[in-house]
This record gives structure tokens, sequence and C-alpha cells, in this order.
């Protein structure tokens, strides 16, 4: 079987607050693109997870989410564990604010529910999906993506309690270009350097717009600029190109993204900045919305 893991952008993130376990409060509009990681999975004799392509090499052996994944979903639904060959095109850059490791543990999720529950209704999927947190902050969205529950969410809190939303959009722009300058950033170094105010609260849309989205912002690009000071060239390079409806880090980056309506503008972008930025990673995508 084939599967896809769709790199996710946070179209908006704000942080309204902190809890006492050191996790920030969360509002944000998750997407995911076509492009993803490919996943093969299939029943073995024994359990094997083999890492190709472009990123392959930036995954400690054993350590990756897929494992972590599997172990958990066997022993939370009491199942007696299965083995499978799965065989990873690893396309998504490592540590990039992509949620490329949390997008490989949803989709082989998914993929595991929908085979030992195919009768499951969405309340049965949405349970499932709250137990999720504890494999990382972004896998409950993830995996609401992934079975299927919607294309683009709110998302409100943590990210761990899955309280997460599926939106109705209108006319948003849908060509990204995507962009990452080659520095890994960690997550939780990128809010430990979070400064200032955090933003107040407010209230989800009821219809996605760009209108709504020019409104907001991503309260992590100032710290993961400080981290890696090379983002404020990519930056330079976006300001000066009037073509997009707007630029924005992604989740705590360091990858960018520059969204356009017209997809030969994008494409265009995309080639321009592959021939002037060696050491850059860039990939022109659509999100999914229907
Ligand atoms: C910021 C986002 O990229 C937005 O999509 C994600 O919510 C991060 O999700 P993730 O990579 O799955 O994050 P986790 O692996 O659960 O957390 C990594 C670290 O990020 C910080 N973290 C994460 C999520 C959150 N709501 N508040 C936080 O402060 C914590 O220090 C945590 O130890
Ligand atoms: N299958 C996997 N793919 C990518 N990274 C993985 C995987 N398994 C484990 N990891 C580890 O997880 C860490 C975070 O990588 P990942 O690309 O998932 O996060 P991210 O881009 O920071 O995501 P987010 O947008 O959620 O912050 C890396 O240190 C990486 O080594």
């Amino acid at each position: 079987m084939k599967l896809t893991a769709h790199a996710k952008v946070n179209l908006m993130l704000h942080v309204t607050g902190k809890g006492e376990d050191g996790y920030h409060y969360l509002q944000s509009v998750f997407a995911f693109t076509q492009f993803g990681d490919d996943i093969i999975i299939g029943p073995a004799m024994t359990t094997t997870i083999a890492f190709s392509g472009e990123f392959a090499n930036f995954i400690e052996p054993g350590k990756d989410s897929i494992s972590q994944a599997l172990d958990w979903y066997f022993d939370h639904f009491k199942l007696a564990p299965r083995s499978y060959r799965i065989e990873v095109t690893k396309n998504i850059p490592v540590a990039a604010g992509l949620g490329g490791g949390t997008s490989d543990a949803a989709a082989v999720l998914a993929y595991l529910f929908r085979h030992d529950y195919p009768q499951a209704t969405a309340a049965m999927c949405w349970d499932f999906i709250k137990e999720t947190g504890g494999l990382g902050a972004d896998v409950p969205v993830s995996l609401a993506f992934h079975l299927g529950l919607g294309k683009i969410f709110w998302v409100e809190g943590s990210g761990r309690e899955g309280s997460c939303q599926p939106l109705k959009v209108r006319d948003l722009a849908r060509q990204f270009v995507l962009v990452n300058p080659g520095v890994p950033l960690s997550t939780a170094e990128v809010f430990a350097n979070l400064e200032g105010r955090f933003d107040p609260p407010i209230q989800p849309p009821e219809i996605l717009t760009q209108d709504f989205l020019r409104h907001t912002r991503n309260i992590l690009q100032a710290a993961a600029l400080k981290l890696v000071p090379d983002l404020a060239k990519l930056f330079m390079v976006f300001m000066l190109d009037r073509s997009f409806s707007y630029f924005r880090l992604s989740g705590s980056g360091a990858s960018c993204f520059a969204v356009y309506k017209d997809r030969r503008r994008a494409e265009a972008l995309s080639k321009k900045l592959k021939e002037n930025n060696r050491g850059w990673w860039v990939k022109k995508t659509e999100i999914l919305w229907k």
C-alpha cells in the first residue's frame, strides 16, 4: 500500500499564553500540501523501517516517529503487535517547521486504524485523535487530516488535546512556494526564544478567507530569525517580489512560504530562487482544500 505523508504549513500561528507544563497555547490554521513523504507499507515477518531520499540521513535509526507510533498504537488498543515492512522516501526537510516526522507517524496511524476499524464513525475517529497528543503536539491535527476528517483546520490549545476543527474556506490562494534556508531548527529552542507580548485570543473564522489571514501573523517569526540570521535574506527576497498574496514562516521554521493565486507566478519565483540560492531547498506545491 502506498501512502503520502503530507507536509503541513501553519497559515497563521498565534500564541495566547503558556501552561505550567511549559507548553504554549496556540491558535493556528493548519493546511497540508500536495507535496510530502512517500511511504510504502505492507505486512512482513519482522518490522523494518527504511528511509531513503534527500533527507533520509537526518533520521536517527530506531528513533524515528513511525517506530514510536507503531509501539504506541498496539499498546493503546491492546492489540497483538503486527510486523510491517515500511519504506519512507524522505522528501520533507527535517526539523523544518513542515511537520514531516509528525506526518509520517499520522499517515501510518491512519492506515492502521482504517485497517483495524474499517467501520469507525467520525465520532470514533475523533476519540482516537484525542488520544494521540502524547506522540507530539501536531499529531492529532495531522491524524485528523490523514483520516479524511477535513483539509484545513483551526487548532486551539497546546495541540496535544486534539482540539481542532475543520474550517470552511473561500477564495484562498493555493499556490505555495516553500523555501528552507538549509538550517535545521529545534521547535523547543524557538519557543524558548519567544519574547514580547502574547497574542490576544481571537474567534476562529466561520469561513477562512485571505482577508482573515492578512490580519494574523506567525508569532514565532522573530525568534526563528534570531536563531537563523540567513532568514533575513530570504525575507528580503520575498519582500522584493511583490507578486504574491503574502509570505510567512511555517510553524517554528526555518521553512517559509510565499502564497500565490497564480500558478505560473509561483513557478517563476520557485525557478528564480533555485537558480540564485544554492543551499536553499525550494519546492513549488499547492495546499489541499477540497
Ligand atoms: C509549533 C508547531 O510547529 C506548530 O505547528 C507545533 O505545534 C510543534 O509541534 P511538534 O513539533 O509536534 O512539537 P512537540 O514535539 O510536541 O514539542 C516540541 C517542543 O516545542 C515546545 N512546544 C510545542 C508545542 C506547543 N504548543 N508549545 C510548546 O512550547 C515545547 O518546548 C516542546 O517540548
Ligand atoms: N520520520 C521522521 N521524519 C522527520 N523527522 C523525524 C522522524 N522521526 C523522528 N524525527 C526527528 O524529529 C525531529 C523533528 O523533525 P520534524 O521534521 O518532524 O519536525 P519539524 O519540522 O520541527 O516539525 P514541526 O513543524 O512540527 O515543528 C528531528 O529531530 C528528527 O530527527
